[in-house]
């Protein structure tokens, strides 16, 4: 997969990310969301696709394994670079998940690469151990990551904070980090809660990071775009 910038299209529009993708001329990889799919639904992911960018569907399945089974064979037949569910649905879900990318892929194509959310960016540790019982929300991104990685998944959505904790429990070499809750200095948090710089989610050993207001809601998105792009390549790593 190219470019480690993903950006996230959450708009609710074709006609919105069409006139965002037009300012660029790179292809560039971005995340489809519920927000986007729901309205426009496959046709468009077609057509983001033949422009020639990369595309993170990010629909986050969590149902009983069967049920996500005959979903993601579906999705696999969309053609695009990475999907996802959520880690909390369990080790047979995300076997069941990964199955149904098997066999949906047409002949020929690569597979999407498959990844589970630990615990969401805009998660506290208050938040885990008040409404989810859980002892401490390190407990569980570390538990949830060796899951992903025992199902045979190839990575997961974690925050940049958490990726000390993802590689400590999930070992393997290729095993990917996406991580969302990135924000330019200058940039509030708004619904996020665990958040860093692209530079420093660099340094931290994020393979991908996930960017979404601070570039579609800054004035000038390609500039914003480039700057962070130069971020991330300022870090030796
Ligand atoms: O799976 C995701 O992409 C995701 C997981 C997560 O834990 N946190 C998270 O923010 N995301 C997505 O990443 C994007 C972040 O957007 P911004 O906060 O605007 O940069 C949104 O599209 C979220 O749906």
């Amino acid at each position: 997969m190219t470019s480690p910038i993903i950006i996230a299209l959450d708009y609710s529009s074709r006609e919105e990310v069409m006139a965002f993708l037009n300012q660029f001329n790179q292809p560039l990889f971005v995340k489809v969301g519920m927000e986007l799919f729901y309205k426009e639904g496959p046709a468009f992911i077609k057509e983001i696709k033949e422009l020639g960018h990369k595309i993170f569907l990010d629909l986050k399945l969590h149902d009983i394994p069967n049920t996500v089974k005959q979903a993601m064979k579906n999705l696999a037949k969309l053609d695009v670079d990475l999907v996802n569910v959520h880690a909390a649905g369990g080790s047979k879900m995300m076997k069941a998940a990964l199955e149904g990318l098997v066999e949906g892929t047409p002949e020929g194509k690569q597979r999407p690469l498959l990844i589970a959310v630990t615990q969401l960016t805009s998660t506290s540790n208050e938040q885990v151990v008040e409404e989810q019982g859980i002892s401490s929300l390190t407990t569980s991104i570390s538990l949830y990551a060796k899951l992903t990685e025992e199902s045979g998944l190839d990575g997961v959505v974690c925050s940049p904070l958490d990726v000390e904790i993802v590689r400590e429990a999930a070992k393997g070499e290729g095993f990917v980090t996406v991580t969302p809750g990135i924000r330019l200095a200058e940039n509030s948090a708004d619904d996020q809660v665990r958040i860093t710089t692209p530079a420093k989610a660099r340094e931290l050993g994020s393979n991908y990071i996930v960017v979404g207001r601070s570039i579609t809601k800054s004035e000038n998105p390609v500039q914003t775009y480039e700057k962070i792009v130069s971020q991330w390549e300022g870090v030796t790593v």
